[in-house]
C-alpha cells in the first residue's frame, strides 16, 4: 500500500533532491506542475450491444527537452494522481538517459481482464480518438505500460493513421508496436535488459560477483519475466522467487523462468508451481537475497517493511516501488538502490530507438539495438553513481540532480524561466 498519494510522492522526491541542485524557486514551482492534463470520456460498445463509458487521461508533464513520451496504462485502480506522478517520472527518466524527450503518461480506468479482444480494440481506438489533438510523432508519443501491449499499440497506431490520413512517418506516433508494423527489435525485452545492465554495473560498483548470487523478482509481466530470464541467462544468477498479483513462489535451488511462464500461461498464476513453495508478495520482499527487483506496481516498499529488506541491491524495475520514508531506511541500511527512472529506462530508450528508426525508415538489427542500449544505460548508471559518491547522497537524489539540472538548463535556454 502506498503511504502517500503518488503525485505527492513525486513532489516530495523532487523537493528532497532540490536541496542539492542550484535551482531557482520559480523553476522548481514550474517543475511541480504538469504542463498539460487531459481527461476524456471514452464510449465503448460492448459485445452485448450496451455502451460503457471509460475515463482516460493523458498528462504531459514537461516538454523543455522535446516531445513528451510515456506509456499508457490500463488499470482498474488508475487515478489522475498516478498518471501525473508517472508523467513526472518520465521527464526525469528521459533526462537521465539524455533522450530528446519530455515526460508524459496516459491511463484508462479499466480492468482489461474483463474485456474481450474486440472490446479492447474498440477501447484502444476510442482512446486515440479522444486524445488525438494532443499527440503526434512530434509532440507526444505514447507506448505500452501496465496491462497494455504491442497489439494494443498496433490498434492505436492504426486508428491514428486512419484519422490523420498519413502513413510514414506517422508510424512514429506510438512505440512498442509489433515489429511487423514498425516496432523495433529488442523493444519487448528492453525494460528488463536495461535493468540487467544497471544491475551488472551496480555489482561492479560494489565489487560483487553476481554468478550464482540470488535474485527475487516481484511481478511477472513484460518487465518481471524478462528480468528473471535475463538475470539467469546473462548474469548467471539464481532466480529464487517470483510473483504476480495472486502471490509468489520460492525455491532456494532456483527457478527456470521459462517453465514458470509456461505454468502461468496454463494456470493464470505463478502460484503452485511444482517444486516451489507458495509465498506472499510481502514475504518475497523480505527474502534473504542478493538482489531484489520489484517489477510490478508502486508503493510496495514502505516504512513498514523497509527495515526487513535484506538484499544488497534493490533494482527498481517498477515505477515508484519505494516510498520516500522507505528510501531513507534502505539508505541507512547500506542497501544500494538503483532508482526507478534509471533502472527501468531501457524501455523508453528502445522506444526512442524505435521512433528514430521510424523517422529514418531504416531498421537496425537486434544486436545493434542491444549495444546502443548497453552504452546508454551504462553511461547513465555511472553518471548517477558518481554524483551519489561525490555528493555523498542517496542514489535517487543523485539521479534527480542529473535529470532536473538538464531540464532546468533547457527551460532557461528557452526563456521559460529567467533564473
Ligand atoms: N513495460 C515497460 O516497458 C515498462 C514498464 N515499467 C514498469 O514496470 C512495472 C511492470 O510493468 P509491465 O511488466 O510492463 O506490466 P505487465 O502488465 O506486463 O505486468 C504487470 C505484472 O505485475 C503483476 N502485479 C500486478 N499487481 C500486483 C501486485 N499488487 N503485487 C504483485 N504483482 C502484481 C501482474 O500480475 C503482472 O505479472 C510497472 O511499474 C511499469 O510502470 C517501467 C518502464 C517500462
Ligand atoms: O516506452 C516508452 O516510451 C515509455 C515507457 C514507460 O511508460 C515507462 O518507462 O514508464
Amino acid at each position: 500500500m502506498v503511504e502517500l498519494d503518488p503525485f505527492e510522492m513525486a513532489i516530495k522526491q523532487l523537493e528532497r533532491a532540490a536541496q542539492y541542485i542550484d535551482i531557482s524557486e520559480e523553476a522548481l514551482e514550474f517543475l511541480k506542475r504538469p504542463q498539460r492534463i487531459l481527461e476524456v470520456s471514452i464510449p465503448v460498445e460492448m459485445d452485448d450491444g450496451s455502451v460503457k463509458v471509460f475515463t482516460g487521461f493523458r498528462v504531459q508533464h514537461n516538454w523543455a527537452l522535446g516531445p513528451t513520451k510515456g506509456g499508457i496504462r490500463w488499470h482498474p485502480e488508475e487515478t489522475l494522481s498516478t498518471v501525473k506522478a508517472l508523467a513526472t517520472w518520465m521527464t526525469w527518466k528521459c533526462a537521465t538517459l539524455g533522450l530528446p524527450y519530455g515526460g508524459g503518461k496516459g491511463g484508462v480506468i479499466v480492468d482489461p481482464k474483463k474485456l474481450s479482444d474486440r472490446e479492447k480494440e474498440r477501447l484502444a481506438r476510442g482512446y486515440i480518438r479522444a486524445v488525438y489533438d494532443i499527440i503526434s510523432p512530434y509532440t507526444d508519443i505514447p507506448a505500452p505500460d501496465v496491462y497494455t501491449n504491442p497489439q494494443i499499440m498496433a490498434w492505436m497506431m492504426d486508428e491514428y493513421e486512419a484519422i490523420s490520413r498519413r502513413k510514414v512517418p506517422s508510424f512514429g506516433i506510438i512505440t512498442g508496436k509489433p515489429v511487423i508494423v514498425g516496432g523495433s527489435l529488442g523493444r519487448n525485452t528492453a525494460t528488463a535488459q536495461g535493468a540487467i545492465f544497471t544491475i551488472r554495473e551496480a555489482a561492479k560498483a560494489l565489487g560483487m560477483d553476481l554468478k550464482g548470487k540470488t535474485i527475487a523478482v516481484q511481478g511477472y509481466g513484460n518487465a518481471g519475466y524478462y528480468a528473471a530470464k535475463l538475470a539467469r541467462e546473462q548474469l548467471g544468477m539464481k532466480v529464487v522467487a517470483v510473483s504476480d498479483s495472486k502471490g509468489g513462489i520460492y525455491n532456494p535451488d532456483g527457478l527456470d523462468p521459462d517453465e514458470v511462464l509456461k505454468w502461468k500461461k496454463e494456470h493464470g498464476t505463478v502460484q503452485d508451481f511444482p517444486g516451489a513453495t507458495n509465498i506472499t508478495n510481502e514475504e518475497l520482499l523480505e527474502l534473504e537475497v542478493d538482489v531484489l527487483a520489484p517489477a510490478a506496481i508502486e508503493g510496495v516498499i514502505t516504512k513498514d517493511n523497509a527495515d526487513k529488506v535484506k538484499a544488497k541491491i534493490v533494482a527498481e524495475i517498477a515505477n515508484g516501488p519505494v516510498t520516500p520514508e522507505a528510501d531513507e531506511i534502505l539508505y541507512e541500511k547500506g542497501i544500494l538502490q538503483i532508482p526507478d527512472f534509471l533502472c527501468n529506462a531501457g524501455g523508453v530508450t528502445v522506444s526512442y530507438f524505435e521512433w528514430v528508426q521510424n523517422l529514418m525508415g531504416y531498421y537496425w538489427t537486434e544486436e545493434e539495438v542491444r549495444e546502443k542500449l548497453d552504452r546508454k544505460m551504462t553511461e547513465a548508471f555511472w553518471g548517477v553513481y558518481n554524483i551519489h559518491k561525490e555528493k555523498n547522497i542517496h542514489m535517487r537524489d543523485a539521479a534527480y540532480v542529473r535529470a532536473v539540472s538538464r531540464v532546468y538548463e533547457a527551460m532557461k535556454a528557452r526563456g521559460w524561466v529567467k533564473k
